[in-house]
């Protein structure tokens, strides 16, 4: 069985609990404690695979959330970043935290492969008094290779869903992608090491 594990992660509030209970219940419930963390978990069937999702809900710490992450960022394969498409700041956090993820000493430290991210406006029900626009979302995670949507977590359960088995697909191709790079690299040091000491072997 695979293992998938993601992070939820954005500003106070921006409804990173609704979106995790609207995908694990297809319920939308309202208010959510959120003075503790959670990891959830689901068994899930795709592509052919079962797997073990993990979903990590860390209770809101906006000042660790910002530059820290360390734990975070090492134990997840994928992060969903939310921001609130009616409060502007939360897309501030949003990009800071895409910025922290996409570092190249934190990309490229642990990981053959960058991580799977996915940028979530939510309350999209809210666009009536939108404060950052569709474009705004789109580019900024076109600029730093996420996904990207709009949705209401209030609103709608398909969308949700849809958003979630998104990230796990670009997970499970990481995973792929991963396997194989290491496949290949000691398929080389095996030619590498069979190029030296069999010619010399051959010599003798
Ligand atoms: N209108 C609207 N409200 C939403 C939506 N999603 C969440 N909310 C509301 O936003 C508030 C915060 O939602 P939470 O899911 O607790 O947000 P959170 O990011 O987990 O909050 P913290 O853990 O405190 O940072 C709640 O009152 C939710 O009902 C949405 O799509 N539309």
């Amino acid at each position: 069985m695979n293992d998938v594990k993601l992070t939820v992660l954005g500003g106070e509030g921006t409804g990173k609990s609704a979106l995790i209970v609207r995908f694990l219940t297809k319920r939308f419930i309202g208010e959510y404690a959120s003075n503790f963390e959670s990891i959830y978990n689901k068994h899930l069937f795709l592509e052919g695979k079962q797997l073990n999702l993990e979903i990590y809900d860390p209770c809101s710490q906006p000042q660790k959330a910002k530059f820290s992450l360390t734990s975070e960022l090492h134990w997840a394969d994928g992060f969903v970043i939310v921001y609130d498409i009616s409060d502007r700041s939360s897309f501030a956090f949003a990009k800071a935290l895409i910025y922290r993820i996409r570092e190249p000493q934190t990309s490229h430290r642990k990981r053959a492969v960058e991580s799977a991210v996915l940028l979530v406006g939510n309350k999209q029900d809210l666009c009536h008094v939108r404060e950052v626009g569709w474009i705004e979302g789109h580019r900024l995670a076109l600029e730093n290779r996420c996904q990207f949507c709009e949705l209401s977590a209030a609103e709608q359960s398909l969308e949700v869903e849809m958003m979630f088995i998104r990230l796990i697909r670009d997970v499970l191709t990481n995973l792929k992608l991963k396997e194989k790079r290491r496949y290949s690299g000691s398929k080389s040091m095996a030619k590498l090491i069979n190029n030296v000491f069999g010619k010399r072997r051959k010599s003798v």
